[in-house]
């Protein structure tokens, strides 16, 4: 029986800004097979590997996959804070056997809690590499996998690829080198006719012709990937505790000046006070959010993010993270702000009810407007500028039902925040999808 291709491409097309990379390609990639892509700068090959990876879609033609991939792109997709460990554990939970076993194939074993900031550039490329090993995933999707690594790395790395194929797994790299891996395909862009060279057939003699079935997969994750992505989400706020720890300084700072430069006046300060709340509890709620994506998209974890999820579920999962971490420890201290302007007991119910409903509005607008102006220069003022306004109604109804007497009047204002916020709940996170897609490829 013939074994079913991993990958088979169909007439592919890519175009990109309007210039097109690839023409009418087609191809198969067994088990067991690697292709290297080689042409000069800029000629697509990084481009190629996104599409293959599902991140940029082809302008014509199919693409299918039998199998999972796994992604290392020119960014390691490595937090800088987090250890070695930390960081191999954050996409996925892996038994602590099959960790130790990918870093002493990559003699990382010595570098386990050492701070990802502290590695060399050739370091940080084996510990992307050490995660390769831990997907369990049959085709590895490499771009420039060997930047930086030295002759000892190299000669791992050259292992780890042999016993990936060995085992029926396929390999795909772009290298500015065509004899990155042995008896491989060539694919070389830049040429008018795009043509898949095959292997010599005497180097593909060796390589068992595994069945399906054969393939490695490992272990299925328990766990929803949505749920894996809300743990990793929760980890990396709590590891920049420094976030949180700003919004509450500024909300504190902003509600005692406000008292202050009020002075001693009860019936002002509970008039205003709600109002001053509202507003502070808003800007501080503003201030991580520009990190929401950005730090992800920059060292290439967004990439991995979207080969999990759907780009709808990664921003639900970032809003939801961002709410629970950035603005419920600051509802939680409003009682105590509430002293600043002495407001009444009574009036606290209704004040952190209309709080809570705006600064989760307030999250979902956040996160949507953050994708939207993802990769956008100055990024960090437009996203308050796109933000600020479409908080407006949430912010006049939730400041009125603070201000208005219990009764029908004041069932209204929280009635139609309650709205704005279950709107706010699909429409946010499928536009934030949309735009990650976008600014993604
Ligand atoms: N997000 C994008 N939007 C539009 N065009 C893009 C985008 N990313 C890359 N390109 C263009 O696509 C072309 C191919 O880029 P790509 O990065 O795939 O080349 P490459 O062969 O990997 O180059 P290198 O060897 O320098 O890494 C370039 O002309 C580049 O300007």
């Amino acid at each position: 029986m013939h074994p079913t291709p991993l990958l088979s491409l169909n007439h592919i097309q890519l175009t990109r800004a309007g210039r097109c990379l690839i023409n009418d390609l087609s191809g198969q990639l067994y088990p067991g097979d690697a292709l290297t892509l080689i042409g000069p700068n800029g000629v697509g090959k990084s481009s190629f590997l996104r599409l293959i990876a599902g991140l940029c879609p082809p302008t014509q033609g199919t693409l299918t996959r039998t199998a999972n991939i796994a992604w290392l792109g020119t960014d390691n997709a490595l937090k800088p804070t987090l250890t070695v460990e930390q960081n191999l554990r954050l996409f996925t939970p892996h038994p602590i056997t099959a960790l130790h076993e990918a870093l002493t194939h990559l003699a990382l074993t010595p570098l386990l809690n050492c701070p990802v900031r502290l590695l060399s550039y050739g370091q940080k490329r084996r510990v992307g590499l050490a995660r390769l090993l831990l997907t369990n995933a049959p085709l590895w999707l490499l771009d420039e996998p060997t930047h930086g690594l030295d002759a000892q790395s190299l000669a791992l790395f050259n292992t780890i690829i042999a016993t990936h194929r060995a085992q029926g797994g396929c390999v795909m790299a772009a290298s500015h080198n065509p004899l990155l891996l042995p008896h491989s395909h060539i694919l070389t862009l830049g040429t008018a006719i795009h043509n898949i060279t095959p292997a010599p057939l005497s180097s593909r003699l060796h390589i068992a012709p595994l069945l399906p079935q054969h393939i490695h997969e490992g272990p299925k994750h328990p766990v929803h990937p949505f749920l894996h992505h809300l743990r990793r989400e929760f980890w990396l706020a709590l590891s920049h505790r420094r976030d949180g720890i700003a919004g509450l300084g500024f909300l504190i700072i902003c509600c005692m000046l406000f008292a202050l430069a009020l002075g001693p006046a009860p019936a002002r300060l509970q008039q205003v006070g709600p109002v001053i709340l509202w507003v502070c509890l808003l800007l501080a709620s503003l201030l991580p959010l520009e990190r929401l994506y950005n730090a992800d998209a920059e060292d290439g974890s967004l990439d991995l993010l979207r080969m999990r999820l759907a780009p709808a579920f990664i921003a639900l999962g970032k809003i939801i993270s961002h709410w629970v971490t950035s603005s419920l420890p600051l509802l939680l201290i409003t009682p105590l702000m509430a002293l600043f302007f002495q407001l009444s007991l009574s009036s606290l119910p209704r004040l952190i009810l209309s709080m809570t409903l705006g600064s989760l509005t307030l999250a979902f607008l956040g996160g949507m407007t953050a994708a939207i102006t993802l990769g956008a220069r100055q990024n960090s003022l437009l996203l308050p500028i796109l933000t600020l306004p479409l908080m407006a109604p949430s912010l006049i109804f939730g400041t009125l039902s603070c201000t208005t007497p219990p009764g029908p009047a004041n069932h209204a204002t929280l009635s139609l925040l309650a709205a704005f916020f279950l709107l706010s709940v699909p429409l946010c996170p499928f536009i934030a999808g949309l735009s990650l897609r976008d600014a993604q490829s």
